[in-house]
């Protein structure tokens, strides 16, 4: 099974983002999506998650169409993204946060504190599940945003940066946690990062983004030895 975008194409006010660019992702790998600040990764994510609609190009859920989609609908059919910023609502505890947005899918409200339940206990949390938002430390509340986007069963699990502002030991298990999700839910990970040891670690293959547009992809050996790669990146090799 297969996440798709082809061809796609992102303007805002006139300005490229996306330049007709194409990925894959299968379930059962983790693909790194890298590149310098600007380079139009999260919009990417954003287009392949329902969030952004692309000027151009087609994104498919194995050859199922997503034109028109919206965020909830990729959510529904298992493509679950996570944000930069976790954004928990204050005045909730840290399961309803979770409950909330099973609830929005139609999910049971008995079922839906079930599934915030387990998925707190599988990141470690468990114990601060009837904590309020915005009472949690940087690391733990990053946790809730990847429990949250657990919660819904992805088929596709899209993360935006996770470890950004995480410490050495703490991106460490990050990278094992990754690991151990993707094999447990038999999911497809596509994960933006500039954290190029958590990336190289753990990604079999690499897309690789500057200015809007591909510049290289393969495995890690193969782009660190591209030279787009090495200009983007180390200012070095031909462009
Ligand atoms: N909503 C928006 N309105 C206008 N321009 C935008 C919007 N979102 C993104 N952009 C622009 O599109 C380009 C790509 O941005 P994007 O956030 O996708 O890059 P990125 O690779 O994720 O960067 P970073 O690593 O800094 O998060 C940038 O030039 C950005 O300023």
């Amino acid at each position: 099974m297969q996440l798709s975008a082809t061809d796609i194409s992102v303007r805002f006010a006139g300005v490229s983002a996306i330049d007709k660019v194409s990925m894959a992702l299968d379930r059962g790998e983790i693909l790194g999506l890298i590149g310098p600040n600007g380079a139009g990764k999260t919009t990417m994510v954003n287009v392949l998650s329902g969030f952004q609609k692309p000027r151009e190009g087609r994104v498919a859920i194995e050859s199922v169409d997503c034109a028109g989609r919206s965020a909830a609908w990729f959510s529904r059919h298992g493509v679950v993204r996570t944000f930069q910023a976790v954004r928990l609502f204050k005045d909730l505890t840290i399961s309803e946060n979770i409950e909330a947005s099973l609830s929005s899918l139609g999910i049971s409200r008995f079922r839906a504190r079930r599934r915030a339940a387990e998925m707190l206990d599988y990141m470690g949390i468990g114990d601060k599940a009837d904590r309020r938002g915005g009472t949690l430390s940087y690391g733990d509340e990053r946790r809730v945003g990847i429990a949250r986007a657990l919660a819904l069963a992805p088929k596709f699990l899209l993360l935006d940066e996770p470890a950004a502002g995480l410490n050495i030991g703490e991106a460490e298990s990050l990278a094992d946690l990754i690991r151990r999700i993707q094999g447990d839910f038999s999911c497809g990970v596509l994960l933006i990062e500039h954290n190029m040891t958590l990336v190289m670690t753990i990604c079999r293959r690499l897309h690789v983004m500057a200015s809007g547009r591909t510049i290289a992809t393969g495995t890690p050996a193969e782009v660190l030895a591209d030279p787009q790669f090495k200009s983007a990146y180390l200012g070095t090799g031909a462009a």
